[in-house]
């Protein structure tokens, strides 16, 4: 599904990605994994083309990623969440998650300036799609009350609920559970594979939390000042005297 090759970006006089290529299948769950600055984000902000990159391809399904329009990307089923939140604080839970949803609606500004019937239907649509997704999530209890104020582990699951809007094929969750207790982790780690089986979402994870990303990954990349040192299944990275040099900064 999808296929990064020599991926390569660079700020200045910092080489963020040096060259990086990895493939992710159909239905898998790949964890990317790596000391501070390794380049992880990096990775994430090309794909949903954030940041340009310097050299590489990234193909999905059919086309180069890198060469998509940036307003393009959840139109091919592509959703990410972010490590500090992209939710809007004074919106309604529920108006976060339709913002998510946004992105199917066809009417044009004039259409929706008049609020002409088939904008009310697409209108009732797309709420009803959120409100599925909300409840999936079991948000439906805050779907009124604005982001700002409601506990951290709930922000989280509503940043989930807004990728989930996209109706995504592919999944990008930089760092989902930094910052939860580690009953949430659980709980988090329940949904995403409660998820991934009924929906049918390939999803790669940018995540710190070992335990996390042990349990749940099919397979596991680690990267290091922008480069992959090691891939493998999670049992063979844990292990691979590179990785744990690249933690500890000394071979095992
Ligand atoms: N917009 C930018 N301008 C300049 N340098 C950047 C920019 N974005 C990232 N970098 C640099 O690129 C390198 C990789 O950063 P990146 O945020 O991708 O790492 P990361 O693996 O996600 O780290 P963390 O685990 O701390 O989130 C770092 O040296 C960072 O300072």
């Amino acid at each position: 599904m999808l296929e990064v090759a020599d991926l390569t970006v660079r700020f200045g006089g910092i080489t963020a990605l040096d060259g990086v290529g990895f493939s992710v299948a159909r239905g898998e769950m790949v964890g990317l994994i790596g000391p501070n600055g390794a380049g992880k984000t990096t990775l994430f902000n090309c794909l949903t083309r954030r940041y340009d990159a310097d050299e590489g391809t990234a193909g999905y399904e059919d086309i180069d990623l890198l060469r998509a329009a940036p307003h393009a990307i959840a139109a091919l089923g592509i959703a990410r969440t972010f490590q500090n939140l992209g939710l809007f604080p004074a919106l309604s839970v529920r108006d976060n998650v339709l913002v998510g949803a946004h992105h199917q609606g066809r009417a044009g500004f004039l259409g929706a300036g008049l609020w002409l019937p088939n904008v009310r239907r697409e209108e009732a649509r797309l709420r009803a799609a959120a409100d599925a997704v909300l409840d999936r999530l079991e948000l439906t209890k805050v779907a009124d009350h604005p982001a700002a104020g409601l506990p951290f582990g709930t922000l989280k699951r509503v940043e989930l609920a807004r990728a989930l809007a996209v109706e995504p094929r592919l999944l990008l969750l930089d760092e989902p559970v930094n910052g939860l207790s580690s009953g949430e982790v659980e709980e988090f780690a329940a949904l995403v594979r409660e998820i991934r089986q009924d929906l049918d979402i390939t999803v790669v994870v940018v995540e710190h939390h070992m335990g996390f990303v042990m349990s749940i990954c099919d397979r596991v990349v680690c990267l290091d000042f922008g480069r992959k040192i090691a891939e493998g299944s999670p049992d063979e990275v844990q292990r691979d005297p590179a990785v744990i040099e690249a933690y500890l900064g000394t071979a095992a």
